[in-house]
């Protein structure tokens, strides 16, 4: 208000004469003058109306106004916006206003001729403002008037149509710029979008939309964009996907391990190598600090200094790793770092290469190996390494029962040489010029097991061969059947058993006449029978039947002098097939291998020499080249001497922590950890059960 009032105007008061007003109204042109009191204050307003009124009824020009004063006046504040101002102007009756303070004062009056001046003040604005955001404008906008012609051109529609506005003003839009249809829009007044258009060889896309006055059509716009150019946008950002796609599966086949991080050392990218080696999955470290994932990083560090740090060592989980970090420098501002940790050294690509090299070498040895038994080379007692006196007292018994016929039972935990054992038997047996046959109880599927067991006669069913097929039993006939794992052995077929042990004879399948045979039967089993047979797993007659001698095999944690031996029995074993010389074991090593709890018992530690010979440097075998989980175990047995828990119990203890280190040491992966221990991950949950892992 205060911009557009009239301000500094003169007064009236109720005492002054009509001669005063004629003089006043002459000097200031006014359509009224503002009457106040003696303290100032608006009591009225005299109009040029009010003044004719009062000479026109005879009134002489000495009497005061006041009878003739316009009482209701119209007033505004002199901060009162213009929307105020042009609704009080609109209701007042005389069409102007008085501006009166918030104490009452005036300050002035507001005319019609003042709101045209406003209106005209505020429309150049609006038009320039309009004017600025059209030109400013991406998108290229035409405008017409309600007959079709053209207003305006943006300098963006000047570019795209190639047109400068000057040349189109005033012209229809339909003779200058054929193929787009507005007076459909005009017509219809509702909004077109999406529409393509082609010109001046360019491919565009359209909207357009009528221009309503009041409802009243007052013409049309149309606004352009290029089509070309979103096409591009389009193929660009497919490119960038695909080259960003095409970077991530480089990145996460990587050997190495790499993490990406932002200038405030955020994680915004890590490959698989890197997630794996966290054990975490990517998404769960994305956006978060690196050094709540990685603590001793210093890859924030650089993406703070922009300095690079090459070729450092950094420990994880104890071990030493080479990285690098780099800064990502973009427009000269560093934008964040990239840290790579190298997993593989050449080095170690060497001794990867060295280590195939063996694993051939070891493969031609069991080739060789496979062969030799296949013409009758086993196991003999002299070939089972031992020199505790309680293997010592088994084998004598069993070289003894060998002589006999009885069927003779192997117990003992996995990986302590029941086969071996079997081999044995059969070496020593009158036997041992015939075949020795294993089945493997547990490893043929239970529908096979029949068929694999007595074979089957000439077509017994569909799919069998013609001329039908000698089960295990005949194939054994005259020498030593080995049933490994027979606790696994089904409740039906261990019936059928039972007949061929009583009789010795049993069917084929499909056949009619029964089959006799002479056989010897050793069978093998960790499990404890007696807990089958008395939750109803295992038939009792059998059980008696196979008791007849049994051996049992004791664990290797329960003789330890035979380690040392064994192992050494083993290195000889892996330097002939893997071509290596190394000549013994050190103390160190030899006594960590002693106090050494082995639940996968010889099996474990075959596999425990055959690892250290791959990994030792030197010529004999050291602590350091036995797998950590060993050494690891050793110490916590050491700190334990002090206690005085009972044998079982330190000794669960102990088996406990074996576990816990050979799962650590397979990433938590349980068939590697049963690996690793040399057992099956079937007793491997078992223990771990037991364990409460
Ligand atoms: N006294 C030993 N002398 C030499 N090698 C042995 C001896 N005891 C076991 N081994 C070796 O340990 C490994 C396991 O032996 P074997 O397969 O006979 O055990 P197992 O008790 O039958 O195991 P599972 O119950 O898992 O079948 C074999 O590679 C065997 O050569």
């Amino acid at each position: 208000m205060r911009d557009i009032m009239t301000a500094d105007i003169p007064a009236l008061s109720a005492g002054d004469t009509l001669k005063r007003a004629v003089e006043l109204f002459r000097q200031t042109r006014l359509d009224g003058i503002p009457v106040i009191d003696d303290a100032g204050q608006l009591t009225g307003l005299l109009t040029r109306t009010n003044l004719f009124d009062a000479l026109l009824a005879g009134s002489t020009l000495e009497e005061p106004i006041d009878g003739f004063l316009t009482r209701r006046v119209v007033t505004v504040e002199p901060g009162a916006p213009y929307r105020q101002i042009v609704e009080t102007v609109k209701t007042s009756p005389v069409g102007m206003g008085v501006v009166v303070d918030r104490s009452g004062a005036v300050r002035g009056v507001f005319t019609k001729v003042d709101m045209i001046m406003a209106l005209f003040r505020e429309s150049d604005l609006l038009s320039a403002r309009l004017r600025a955001i059209y030109q400013a404008m991406h998108n290229g906008l035409v405008s017409v008037d309600d007959a079709g012609k053209v207003t305006m051109l943006n300098a963006a529609a000047e570019s795209l149509l190639g047109i400068p506005e000057k040349e189109v003003l005033g012209l229809a839009f339909g003779q200058v710029f054929p193929g787009l249809d507005l007076h459909r829009v005009m017509e219809t007044g509702c909004v077109e979008v999406g529409k393509k258009w082609e010109f001046a060889g360019r491919k565009l896309l359209v909207n357009c939309t009528p221009v309503l006055d009041n409802e009243k059509l007052a013409g049309a716009l149309a606004i352009i964009q290029d089509l070309t150019e979103l096409e591009q946008v389009a193929v660009e950002l497919e490119s960038v996907r695909t080259l960003q796609h095409t970077l991530q599966t480089v990145l996460d086949i990587a050997y190495d391990g790499i993490a990406v991080v932002d200038a405030k050392g955020k994680i915004t990218f890590i490959n698989q190598s890197m997630a794996d080696f966290m054990g975490l999955e990517p998404e769960r470290v994305i956006g978060r600090h690196i050094t709540s994932v990685v603590e001793n990083s210093r890859l924030h560090i650089v993406a703070r200094t922009g300095i690079p740090e090459t070729g450092q060592l950094q420990q994880f989980g104890g071990t030493h790793y080479v990285v690098s970090r780099l800064p990502i420098v973009e427009q000269g501002r560093v934008a964040g770092a990239v840290g790579k940790i190298i997993f593989r050294n050449p080095e170690e690509i060497k001794e990867l290469a060295r280590r195939l090299e063996n694993l051939e070498n070891r493969l031609n040895y069991y080739r060789k190996e496979l062969q030799k038994n296949g013409s009758g080379n086993f196991y003999t007692f002299e070939s089972i390494v031992s020199v505790s006196r309680v293997m010592k007292n088994l084998k004598r018994e069993a070289l003894q029962a060998a002589r006999g016929l009885s069927t003779i039972m192997l117990r003992g935990e996995s990986g302590t040489g029941k086969e071996l054992f079997a081999q044995a038997v059969h070496m020593a047996s009158p036997r041992r010029n015939g075949p020795f046959i294993k089945v493997n109880c547990a490893a043929v599927p239970e529908q096979l097991l029949e068929s694999e067991f007595f074979g089957y006669a000439p077509g017994a069913f569909t799919g069998a061969r013609k001329e039908g097929k000698p089960g295990r039993f005949e194939l054994a006939d005259g020498g030593t059947i080995f049933l490994d794992e027979i606790g696994d052995m089904s409740l039906g077929l261990q019936a059928k058993l039972l007949r061929v042990l009583q009789d010795r004879e049993f069917d084929r399948v499909g056949g009619i006449a029964p089959v006799r045979i002479n056989v010897r039967v050793v069978a093998a089993t960790n499990r404890n029978l007696e807990e089958m047979v008395a939750a109803g797993e295992f038939r009792a007659d059998l059980y008696y039947r196979l008791n007849v001698i049994t051996l049992n095999i004791p664990p290797l944690r329960e003789r330890p002098e035979d380690i040392l031996p064994l192992a050494h029995c083993f290195l000889s074993k892996c330097n002939s097939f893997l071509g290596t010389g190394i000549t013994g074991i050190d103390a160190a090593a030899a006594a960590i291998l002693k106090s050494y709890h082995w639940p996968g018992n010889v099996r474990e530690l075959e596999n425990v020499v055959e690892r250290a010979v791959n990994f030792a440097t030197g010529e004999v075998i050291k602590a350091n080249d036995l797998p950590m989980y060993l050494r690891r175990v050793r110490k916590t047995e050491g700190e334990q001497t002090g206690m005085k828990n009972s044998l079982r119990s330190r000794m669960s203890e102990t088996e406990r922590e074996i576990l816990k280190a050979a799962l650590e040491e397979a990433g938590g992966n349980k068939t590697k950890a049963a690996h690793i221990l040399g057992i099956s991950r079937s007793r491997l949950y078992e223990k771990m059960k037991k364990a409460g892992l």
